[in-house]
């Protein structure tokens, strides 16, 4: 009865995942093209993107719920492509938490352990030491129906850390649940997540909650991995278009290179041009990227080309002020800070942006 209540060892042994060269269709639909991911051990990992890229596709098929038309997942080094799910050593908890509504938390939370044919007090032990982890003991006796989003949603992984998974998987945990309980709960994933210390692979098409509780994400892609990395690591440095704008604000100059007198300029669409550091590599087809932040409005910022555009409209956001501005055929975005006494500048006023092409990024599709 005095046995101390912790789910043992899930994080000391924490396990890698290795997808290799998976491909799967659904008919003439190719809907994972070649995934090569690895995801380190104790790692939590994101699988980042757009409606239909895949994200959901893959996630089942680490679970063994979908079947590779080609390639191989292995699981802390044993391929586990032909084993059923329950042979795998992952637990998933699904978007719609899959609780059983006339079971009470505590049989929800046993039922996986009950199938197993776990013994008796061994169900207790885990029950007991999963419904401690997320903060749900005294409501081991209610209901679903008589539970918030949230606590519903921890029963739901209660359920899944009961049957000592070595990797977690979570399939958009967090969608139902209004603005402010995710927020709440995504905190309280990352903090048991830690604590565990378990791998974990999370699904979302939110960047915001991909970023604020991820060690590295994957943003996918019509069925291709785009890029790996951390949230800064993909912010700072996204490797094309895509993953610049799927990760915050990204502000997109299409143009040509041209070549004159020896010099290389950037022909903005729309007749603005802009000389090139001799040092800049530019790739073929590329357009020009900045993020708000690393443009000015006049001559006093950290710029070191000035270009001439257009206010087309502009908001007082408190510490910010934010402008929208056409330049050539494009629209910008550019935040100032906001100083004391400073007046908006109104539509229709000529203004020059100072860009450091420093922080600018070349980037193709
Ligand atoms: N069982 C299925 N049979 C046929 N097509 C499917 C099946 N499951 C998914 N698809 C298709 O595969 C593609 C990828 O779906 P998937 O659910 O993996 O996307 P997702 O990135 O998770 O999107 P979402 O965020 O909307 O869940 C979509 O075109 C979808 O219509």
């Amino acid at each position: 009865m005095n046995q101390p209540l912790s789910i043992p060892d899930l994080g000391a042994n924490a396990v890698d995942v290795d997808i290799r060269n998976v491909d799967l269709s659904y008919g003439a639909n190719h809907v994972l093209k070649g995934i090569n991911l690895h995801i380190r051990p104790g790692e939590f990992f994101a699988f980042l993107g757009p409606s239909g890229c895949g994200k959901t596709t893959l996630l089942r098929l680490i679970a063994g719920f979908n079947q590779a038309d080609g390639g191989e997942v292995l699981v802390g080094g044993r391929d586990v492509s032909q084993l059923p799910p329950w042979k795998r050593d992952v637990g998933m908890v699904f978007q719609s938490y899959a609780l059983w509504p006339h079971m009470t938390v505590k049989r929800n939370v046993a039922f996986g352990l009950e199938e197993r044919k776990v013994p008796r007090a061994e169900i207790d032990r885990r029950v007991a030491a999963a419904l401690e982890l997320v903060g749900l003991a005294h409501l081991a006796d209610r209901r679903p129906s008589q539970l918030s989003g949230g606590q519903q949603q921890r029963v739901a992984v209660a359920r899944t850390i009961a049957i000592e998974p070595k990797v977690l998987l979570l399939d958009e945990p967090l969608s139902n649940l209004d603005a402010k309980m995710r927020v709440q709960v995504r905190r309280e994933l990352r903090d048991l997540q830690q604590r565990l210390g378990l791998t974990t692979i999370f699904v979302t098409h939110d960047q915001e909650e991909a970023n604020t509780i991820c060690d590295r994400i994957a943003v996918m892609n019509d069925g291709i991995v785009q890029q790996v990395g951390t949230p800064m690591e993909l912010y700072e440095k996204p490797a094309n278009l895509f993953v610049a704008n799927f990760l915050g604000t990204a502000n997109i100059l299409p143009g040509r290179v041209v070549r004159e007198g020896g010099e290389r300029f950037f022909d903005i669409d729309g007749g603005v041009r802009l000389p090139i550091p001799a040092n800049v590599v530019v790739p073929e087809g590329a357009k020009l990227v900045f993020r708000p932040q690393h443009a000015s409005l006049g001559r006093d910022g950290a710029g070191d080309v000035l270009l001439p555009g257009t206010v087309v409209h502009s908001e007082f956001l408190g510490s910010t002020l934010r402008y929208g501005v056409r330049i050539g055929a494009a629209e910008v975005s550019i935040d100032t800070p906001f100083h004391s006494g400073e007046s908006l500048r109104q539509p229709g006023s000529p203004v020059e942006i100072g860009l450091s092409l420093r922080s600018a990024l070349w980037l193709a599709a």
